[in-house]
């Protein structure tokens, strides 16, 4: 079969062209790179390689302390572009985003761009803090950020055709905070949770281990840039047009897309739960062609030319719970519920 073959994004070398083949072997390489840093997290580490490739943006959930900044880090490290981390608090403006201003050694007022735009369009990895400290302007210019990858500052329009944002939102500590809306919440292609490591082995390395205590080192020690993060765009075009949704699968995801919308209908059913009133919206059409992107994405580094319904089941929970709103009443049993949804919908919808 002859493959689909990408160039740069701005120079199409021939000599740097590959097939989709080498681009997995590579994608792959880069998973490793990635792994390298982080200890006891794979299934967090191959959510975040296909939210590279498919291009979309993530919420991370895990409590602090955790490895989400070394994460990232070693994303941004293996992309080889540049990595920014921003902390959300509650007097942080938009502007603060943009640029900051002091005076100078001469006593003169002078301005600076701020982190957003400081690394122009080599931002890779923008990874936002505590993202429910920050007030709801600051949420506006993510979103602007998010959905057109571009900014508008001192009169001129900021481009990041490669950037990534990543959120933290702090679950914990929940005063002073303002929940994102959920137009923000659905741009982002999945949430993925990252714990502490529960398995022995990882815990002893992770506290005997001295290269874990020293960021800068354990991300200084892996190879830059596996993967160029100027060529992932126009290779997640070639991904999404080369690998294969049948229309057996296509007819699955509608079956469930409409069973999550309307469960009782299905005949879904979760003990003690009123299942006409459960789910009270969501599962946008953007969240379920979001679904597709990264279910076609994680066929491909699974080494398929096709999507099979395993690929759209093993990222379901992570690419729609944070899009599915429940009744106030079911609210703050969320977690549970949105999986019984899930484990439900799975068994009563006919797979192909
Ligand atoms: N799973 C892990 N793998 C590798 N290092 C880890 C892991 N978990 C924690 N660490 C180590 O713990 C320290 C703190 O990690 P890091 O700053 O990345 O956490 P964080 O989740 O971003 O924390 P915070 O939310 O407080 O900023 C680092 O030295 C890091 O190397």
């Amino acid at each position: 079969m002859n493959r689909p073959v990408v160039g740069r994004e701005q120079d199409a070398a021939e000599s740097d062209r590959m097939d989709l083949k080498d681009w997995r072997a590579r994608a792959l390489e880069f998973e490793g790179e990635v792994g390298r840093a982080i200890v006891g997290q794979e299934r967090a580490i191959r959510l975040l390689v296909i939210a590279v490739f498919a291009r979309g943006h993530v919420l991370l959930e895990g409590d602090v302390g955790v490895g989400k900044t070394t994460l990232l880090r070693a994303v941004a490290h293996a992309l080889g572009g540049s990595y920014e981390r921003v902390e959300g608090t509650i007097d942080l403006m938009p502007s603060d985003m943009i640029y900051y201003t002091f005076l100078n050694e001469d006593g003169k007022p002078r301005v600076e761009p701020g982190p957003v735009l400081r690394h122009g369009s080599d931002l890779s990895v923008f990874f936002f803090n505590e993202i429910n400290r920050a007030r709801p302007q600051v949420h506006s210019l993510l979103l602007r950020l998010m959905a057109e990858r571009s900014i508008t500052a001192f009169n001129t329009e900021h481009f990041f055709p490669h950037v990534l944002v990543f959120a933290d939102r702090n679950r914990i500590e929940r005063e002073e905070t303002f929940e994102l809306p959920a137009a923000a919440r659905d741009r982002f292609l999945m949430e993925v949770s990252i714990g502490s490591p529960t398995d022995d082995e990882s815990r002893r390395a992770l506290l005997f281990e001295t290269r874990f205590h020293d960021v800068d080192q354990l991300i200084g020690a892996l190879k830059e840039g596996v993967i160029d993060y100027r060529q992932i765009n126009a290779l997640a075009k070639i991904i999404q047009s080369s690998v294969v949704v049948s229309p057996a699968i296509e007819k699955y995801t509608l079956d469930l897309w409409k069973a999550v919308r309307d469960p009782a209908a299905a005949n879904v059913s979760i003990p003690g739960v009123d299942m006409t009133r459960l789910v009270a919206g969501g599962a946008s059409p953007r969240g379920m062609s979001y679904l597709i992107r990264a279910a076609r994405v994680s066929a491909w580094l699974a080494g398929r030319e096709m999507v099979v319904p395993e690929d759209i089941r093993d990222i379901f929970y992570e690419c729609m719970a944070h899009r599915i709103f429940l009744s106030p009443v079911y609210e703050l049993r969320r977690e549970e519920l949105v999986r019984s949804l899930i484990d439900q919908i799975f068994a009563s919808v006919p797979a192909p």
